[in-house]
């Protein structure tokens, strides 16, 4: 599903950003990324959709070659791909159905069968009632639940996300991991970027630490292991 072999990244500056990363996350996984401010894990998530391209090694997402992928193609790869950010990015502009409804947009389907794929995301978010809302009208935690339901449209084999409590307080944070963890239920890989040490230590999912560019550590019912 997710594979990297000995990944490094240098950016443009001379930051050695990723130092021989090789990793295999399986489909079903719910894997926490921790590590100290700095040590590589926005690197390591980016990598995956292809934001950034590895300086040397392999990496292969949902059958993608991803050193090899055409740029005319990257749209493929992100289809088979939720991405979450921690501040949302919401069309402003837009309702919560619109911002769902415009993921959905470039696949060809009709009204009919994008209202309705509308309907059952933001069902599932549990936004059913606040479809026709803008994010300024929604809580962050709602927005959050908005871009979770644009990024499940799709019906993705995977989701990265990108510290994305980060903006919220600890009562919806959890609402957002529960979230998660029912998605991953179902049978979608999470991977998941955080500093919040309550909820990697209470979920005891899979914990990837990354430091100074390298894993440090990969432990199937991880703890999050840092103090700060
Ligand atoms: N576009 C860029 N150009 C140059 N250096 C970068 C770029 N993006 C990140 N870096 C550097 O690469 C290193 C790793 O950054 P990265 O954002 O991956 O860390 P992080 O673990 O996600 O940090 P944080 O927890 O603060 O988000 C840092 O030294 C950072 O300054």
């Amino acid at each position: 599903m997710i594979e990297m072999q000995d990944v490094w990244k240098a950016y443009p500056n001379g930051t050695q950003a990723l130092r021989g990363i090789s990793v295999h996350i399986q489909k079903g996984d719910f894997v926490y990324v921790v590590g100290p401010s700095g040590a590589g894990k926005s690197t390591f998530i980016k990598l995956m959709y292809r934001e950034v391209r590895p300086t040397s090694g392999h990496i292969f997402v949902n059958g993608f070659n991803i050193e090899r992928l055409k740029d005319r193609k990257i749209p493929l790869l992100r289809r088979s791909i939720g991405v979450i950010f921690q501040d949302f990015k919401l069309l402003p502009k837009m309702t919560a159905a619109e911002n769902v409804a415009f993921a959905l947009e470039v696949l060809g389907l009709s009204h009919r069968q994008i209202r309705r794929r509308v309907e059952d995301v933001l069902e599932q978010v549990g936004l059913g009632d606040k479809a026709n809302m803008l994010p300024t009208q929604l809580s962050g935690g709602e927005q959050q639940r908005v871009a979770i339901a644009r990024s499940l449209a799709n019906n993705p084999s995977v989701i990265i996300a990108d510290e994305p409590t980060g903006n919220l307080d600890p009562d919806t944070s959890w609402g957002i991991v529960r979230l998660f963890q029912r998605i991953n239920d179902l049978g979608t890989t999470i991977v998941m970027a955080t500093h919040n040490r309550d909820i990697v230590n209470s979920m005891r999912r899979r914990v990837i630490a990354v430091e100074n560019g390298t894993i440090v550590r990969d432990e199937q019912r991880g703890l999050y292991g840092y103090d700060e």
